[in-house]
Protein backbone atom coordinates (compact mmCIF):
# COMPACT_ATOMS: atom_id res chain seq x y z
CA UNK A 1 0.00 0.00 0.00
CA UNK A 2 1.37 2.77 -1.06
CA UNK A 3 2.43 5.76 1.71
CA UNK A 4 -1.09 7.93 2.29
CA UNK A 5 -0.63 11.78 2.53
CA UNK A 6 -2.52 13.65 5.37
CA UNK A 7 -2.29 17.20 5.04
CA UNK A 8 -1.68 19.51 7.64
CA UNK A 9 -3.90 22.69 7.68
CA UNK A 10 -3.30 24.05 11.49
CA UNK A 11 -1.11 27.13 9.24
CA UNK A 12 -3.97 27.52 7.01
CA UNK A 13 -5.64 28.00 10.06
CA UNK A 14 -3.06 30.53 11.58
CA UNK A 15 -3.39 32.63 8.81
CA UNK A 16 -7.47 32.73 9.15
CA UNK A 17 -7.01 33.70 12.90
CA UNK A 18 -5.04 36.27 12.24
CA UNK A 19 -7.71 38.50 10.75
CA UNK A 20 -10.13 37.03 12.25
CA UNK A 21 -13.00 35.71 9.59
CA UNK A 22 -12.78 32.39 7.53
CA UNK A 23 -10.11 33.15 5.00
CA UNK A 24 -8.66 31.38 4.05
CA UNK A 25 -10.67 28.67 4.89
CA UNK A 26 -9.67 25.39 6.06
CA UNK A 27 -12.16 23.78 4.67
CA UNK A 28 -11.96 25.07 0.85
CA UNK A 29 -7.97 24.22 1.51
CA UNK A 30 -9.19 20.88 3.12
CA UNK A 31 -11.28 19.86 -0.39
CA UNK A 32 -8.67 21.09 -2.48
CA UNK A 33 -6.09 18.93 -0.71
CA UNK A 34 -8.53 15.65 -0.64
CA UNK A 35 -9.46 16.40 -4.65
CA UNK A 36 -5.68 16.85 -5.66
CA UNK A 37 -4.44 13.56 -3.82
CA UNK A 38 -4.36 13.55 0.06
CA UNK A 39 -5.34 10.91 1.87
CA UNK A 40 -6.28 12.42 5.05
CA UNK A 41 -6.66 15.84 6.83
CA UNK A 42 -4.83 16.72 10.03
CA UNK A 43 -5.68 19.42 12.33
CA UNK A 44 -3.17 19.65 15.66
CA UNK A 45 -5.31 22.28 17.90
CA UNK A 46 -2.55 23.32 20.68
CA UNK A 47 -4.54 24.37 24.30
CA UNK A 48 -4.30 28.10 22.93
CA UNK A 49 -6.02 27.20 19.93
CA UNK A 50 -4.01 29.74 18.15
CA UNK A 51 -3.49 27.13 14.86
CA UNK A 52 -6.69 25.06 14.46
CA UNK A 53 -9.53 25.32 16.82
CA UNK A 54 -11.85 22.40 18.72
CA UNK A 55 -14.48 23.56 16.13
CA UNK A 56 -12.40 22.81 13.05
CA UNK A 57 -12.57 19.08 14.05
CA UNK A 58 -15.95 18.92 13.70
CA UNK A 59 -16.81 20.93 10.60
CA UNK A 60 -13.54 18.76 8.95
CA UNK A 61 -15.65 15.51 9.92
CA UNK A 62 -18.53 16.87 8.51
CA UNK A 63 -16.42 17.63 4.96
CA UNK A 64 -14.79 14.08 5.35
CA UNK A 65 -17.95 12.40 4.84
CA UNK A 66 -17.58 13.75 0.81
CA UNK A 67 -14.58 11.66 1.27
CA UNK A 68 -15.24 7.63 1.51
CA UNK A 69 -11.49 6.63 1.92
CA UNK A 70 -10.02 9.83 3.35
CA UNK A 71 -9.57 9.85 6.79
CA UNK A 72 -9.01 12.62 9.95
CA UNK A 73 -5.94 12.79 12.23
CA UNK A 74 -6.76 14.95 15.10
CA UNK A 75 -3.17 15.37 17.18
CA UNK A 76 -2.36 16.98 20.27
CA UNK A 77 -1.77 16.39 24.05
CA UNK A 78 -4.65 14.91 25.98
CA UNK A 79 -5.81 16.99 28.25
CA UNK A 80 -9.42 16.64 29.53
CA UNK A 81 -10.87 19.40 26.86
CA UNK A 82 -9.23 17.58 24.11
CA UNK A 83 -10.29 14.23 24.92
CA UNK A 84 -14.06 15.43 25.61
CA UNK A 85 -13.98 17.27 22.10
CA UNK A 86 -11.83 14.41 20.11
CA UNK A 87 -14.18 11.65 21.39
CA UNK A 88 -17.51 13.89 20.68
CA UNK A 89 -15.77 14.06 16.97
CA UNK A 90 -14.81 10.73 16.11
CA UNK A 91 -11.85 10.75 13.73
CA UNK A 92 -10.59 7.95 12.21
CA UNK A 93 -6.97 8.68 13.90
CA UNK A 94 -6.15 10.53 17.06
CA UNK A 95 -2.28 11.39 17.46
CA UNK A 96 -0.93 11.76 20.76
CA UNK A 97 1.76 14.60 21.16
CA UNK A 98 3.65 15.45 24.43
CA UNK A 99 3.21 19.30 23.99
CA UNK A 100 3.28 21.36 26.61
CA UNK A 101 1.06 24.68 26.44
CA UNK A 102 2.20 27.52 24.55
CA UNK A 103 5.12 25.45 23.42
CA UNK A 104 5.85 26.95 19.61
CA UNK A 105 6.00 23.67 17.78
CA UNK A 106 6.22 19.72 18.61
CA UNK A 107 9.80 19.19 19.72
CA UNK A 108 9.97 15.95 20.85
CA UNK A 109 8.19 12.34 21.18
CA UNK A 110 6.63 10.37 24.42
CA UNK A 111 9.30 9.19 26.88
CA UNK A 112 7.21 5.50 28.00
CA UNK A 113 9.38 5.04 30.71
CA UNK A 114 7.68 8.56 32.27
CA UNK A 115 4.33 8.64 30.67
CA UNK A 116 3.15 4.75 30.30
CA UNK A 117 0.66 5.43 33.39
CA UNK A 118 -1.31 8.64 31.95
CA UNK A 119 -1.58 7.21 28.39
CA UNK A 120 -2.61 4.01 29.56
CA UNK A 121 -6.52 5.13 30.42
CA UNK A 122 -6.50 7.69 27.50
CA UNK A 123 -5.79 5.08 24.89
CA UNK A 124 -7.97 2.70 26.52
CA UNK A 125 -10.81 4.82 26.15
CA UNK A 126 -10.33 6.24 22.71
CA UNK A 127 -9.99 2.47 21.03
CA UNK A 128 -13.11 1.93 23.64
CA UNK A 129 -14.67 4.93 21.09
CA UNK A 130 -13.27 3.01 18.01
CA UNK A 131 -10.47 5.57 17.25
CA UNK A 132 -6.80 4.20 16.36
CA UNK A 133 -4.18 5.21 18.32
CA UNK A 134 -0.86 6.78 17.01
CA UNK A 135 1.73 7.52 19.42
CA UNK A 136 4.53 10.51 18.53
CA UNK A 137 7.96 9.33 19.40
CA UNK A 138 11.46 9.60 18.72
CA UNK A 139 13.21 7.48 16.61
CA UNK A 140 14.64 5.52 19.06
CA UNK A 141 14.17 1.21 18.29
CA UNK A 142 14.32 0.13 21.83
CA UNK A 143 11.00 1.99 22.36
CA UNK A 144 9.01 1.09 19.96
CA UNK A 145 7.47 -1.93 21.62
CA UNK A 146 7.00 0.00 24.16
CA UNK A 147 4.06 2.08 22.70
CA UNK A 148 2.82 -1.35 21.21
CA UNK A 149 2.87 -2.67 25.01
CA UNK A 150 0.49 0.33 26.26
CA UNK A 151 -1.97 -0.33 23.30
CA UNK A 152 -0.74 2.28 20.45
CA UNK A 153 -1.88 1.28 17.13
CA UNK A 154 0.86 3.36 15.29
CA UNK A 155 3.39 5.54 16.20
CA UNK A 156 4.33 8.51 14.17
CA UNK A 157 7.99 8.89 14.02
CA UNK A 158 9.14 12.87 14.16
CA UNK A 159 11.22 13.62 11.72
CA UNK A 160 12.21 16.73 12.92
CA UNK A 161 16.27 14.91 13.19
CA UNK A 162 15.71 13.40 9.19
CA UNK A 163 14.74 17.35 8.27
CA UNK A 164 18.31 18.86 9.65
CA UNK A 165 20.40 16.04 8.69
CA UNK A 166 19.27 15.69 5.15
CA UNK A 167 21.98 16.19 2.47
CA UNK A 168 24.60 16.56 5.56
CA UNK A 169 26.92 14.48 7.02
CA UNK A 170 24.66 13.25 8.80
CA UNK A 171 22.44 11.92 6.78
CA UNK A 172 22.94 8.28 6.62
CA UNK A 173 22.92 8.10 10.48
CA UNK A 174 19.97 9.33 10.61
CA UNK A 175 18.46 7.42 7.87
CA UNK A 176 19.30 4.23 9.59
CA UNK A 177 17.94 5.67 13.20
CA UNK A 178 14.70 5.70 11.45
CA UNK A 179 15.01 2.41 9.37
CA UNK A 180 15.91 0.76 12.08
CA UNK A 181 12.91 2.27 14.57
CA UNK A 182 10.28 1.44 11.38
CA UNK A 183 11.66 -2.25 11.61
CA UNK A 184 11.34 -2.57 15.40
CA UNK A 185 8.45 -1.07 15.37
CA UNK A 186 6.72 -3.62 12.85
CA UNK A 187 7.82 -6.31 14.25
CA UNK A 188 6.74 -5.21 17.40
CA UNK A 189 2.80 -5.20 15.60
CA UNK A 190 2.52 -1.14 15.20
CA UNK A 191 1.89 0.39 11.87
CA UNK A 192 4.30 3.46 11.34
CA UNK A 193 3.18 7.38 10.46
CA UNK A 194 6.11 10.01 10.40
CA UNK A 195 6.29 13.69 10.44
CA UNK A 196 7.59 17.07 10.88
CA UNK A 197 9.17 19.51 9.03
CA UNK A 198 8.73 16.64 5.99
CA UNK A 199 9.11 18.99 2.61
CA UNK A 200 9.47 18.29 -1.13
CA UNK A 201 13.41 17.72 -0.94
CA UNK A 202 13.66 15.52 1.94
CA UNK A 203 10.40 13.50 1.33
CA UNK A 204 11.37 11.04 -1.37
CA UNK A 205 14.57 10.01 0.35
CA UNK A 206 13.01 9.13 3.68
CA UNK A 207 10.38 7.25 1.74
CA UNK A 208 12.83 4.92 0.86
CA UNK A 209 11.97 3.65 3.83
CA UNK A 210 9.85 1.03 3.20
CA UNK A 211 6.49 -0.03 5.47
CA UNK A 212 6.13 3.89 5.89
CA UNK A 213 1.94 3.94 6.48
CA UNK A 214 0.77 7.69 6.55
CA UNK A 215 2.95 11.26 6.29
CA UNK A 216 1.76 14.19 7.46
CA UNK A 217 2.82 17.44 6.44
CA UNK A 218 1.38 21.19 7.03
CA UNK A 219 4.29 24.00 7.40
CA UNK A 220 6.39 23.27 4.36
CA UNK A 221 3.63 21.99 2.35
CA UNK A 222 1.73 25.77 3.07
CA UNK A 223 4.97 27.56 2.49
CA UNK A 224 5.80 25.67 -0.76
CA UNK A 225 2.54 26.62 -1.92
CA UNK A 226 2.87 30.47 -1.53
CA UNK A 227 6.29 30.03 -3.22
CA UNK A 228 4.76 28.07 -5.79
CA UNK A 229 1.70 30.73 -6.29
CA UNK A 230 3.83 34.00 -5.20
CA UNK A 231 4.79 34.86 -8.65
CA UNK A 232 2.04 34.14 -10.76
CA UNK A 233 0.13 36.31 -7.87
CA UNK A 234 2.74 39.14 -8.02
CA UNK A 235 2.08 39.33 -11.55
CA UNK A 236 -1.73 39.87 -11.84
CA UNK A 237 -1.74 42.37 -9.71
CA UNK A 238 1.09 44.06 -11.17
CA UNK A 239 -1.00 43.91 -14.51
CA UNK A 240 -4.39 45.46 -12.69
CA UNK A 241 -2.27 48.50 -11.29
CA UNK A 242 -0.53 49.03 -14.51
CA UNK A 243 -3.79 49.31 -16.87
CA UNK A 244 -4.18 52.86 -18.11
CA UNK A 245 -7.42 54.57 -17.03
CA UNK A 246 -9.04 53.66 -20.05
CA UNK A 247 -8.53 49.96 -20.13
CA UNK A 248 -9.78 50.01 -16.36
CA UNK A 249 -13.11 48.24 -15.84
CA UNK A 250 -16.36 50.92 -15.78
CA UNK A 251 -17.86 52.33 -12.81
CA UNK A 252 -21.37 53.29 -13.29
CA UNK A 253 -22.87 55.16 -10.23
C1 LIG B 1 2.89 16.59 15.92
C2 LIG B 1 3.71 17.29 14.98
O1 LIG B 1 4.61 16.78 14.46
C3 LIG B 1 3.65 18.66 14.61
O2 LIG B 1 4.44 18.80 13.51
C4 LIG B 1 2.46 19.40 14.40
O3 LIG B 1 1.34 18.74 14.08
C5 LIG B 1 2.70 20.60 13.56
O4 LIG B 1 1.97 21.55 14.12
P1 LIG B 1 2.31 23.09 13.99
O5 LIG B 1 2.19 23.41 12.54
O6 LIG B 1 1.23 23.68 14.82
O7 LIG B 1 3.67 23.35 14.52
N1 LIG C 1 2.39 15.32 12.48
C1 LIG C 1 3.16 16.22 11.73
C2 LIG C 1 2.31 17.15 11.01
O1 LIG C 1 1.11 17.03 11.00
C3 LIG C 1 2.88 18.22 10.20
O2 LIG C 1 4.10 18.70 10.64
P1 LIG C 1 4.75 19.92 9.80
O3 LIG C 1 4.83 19.48 8.36
O4 LIG C 1 3.80 21.08 9.94
O5 LIG C 1 6.08 20.14 10.42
Amino acid sequence: MPTALSVNLNKIALLRNSRGRDYPSILKFGRRALQNGARGLTIHPRPDQRHARYQDAYDLRALLEEFQEAELNIEGNPIDEFMDMVLDVGPDQCTLVPDQPGQITSDHGYDLDMDTETLKPVIEKLKRFDVRVSLFMDPVPENMAKARAIGADRVELYTESWAQAFMTPQEDQVYEQFRLSVLAAREAGLEVNAGHDLDLQNLAMFLTIPDIAEVSIGHALTVEALESGYDSVIRQYAAICSLSMESRPNKDF
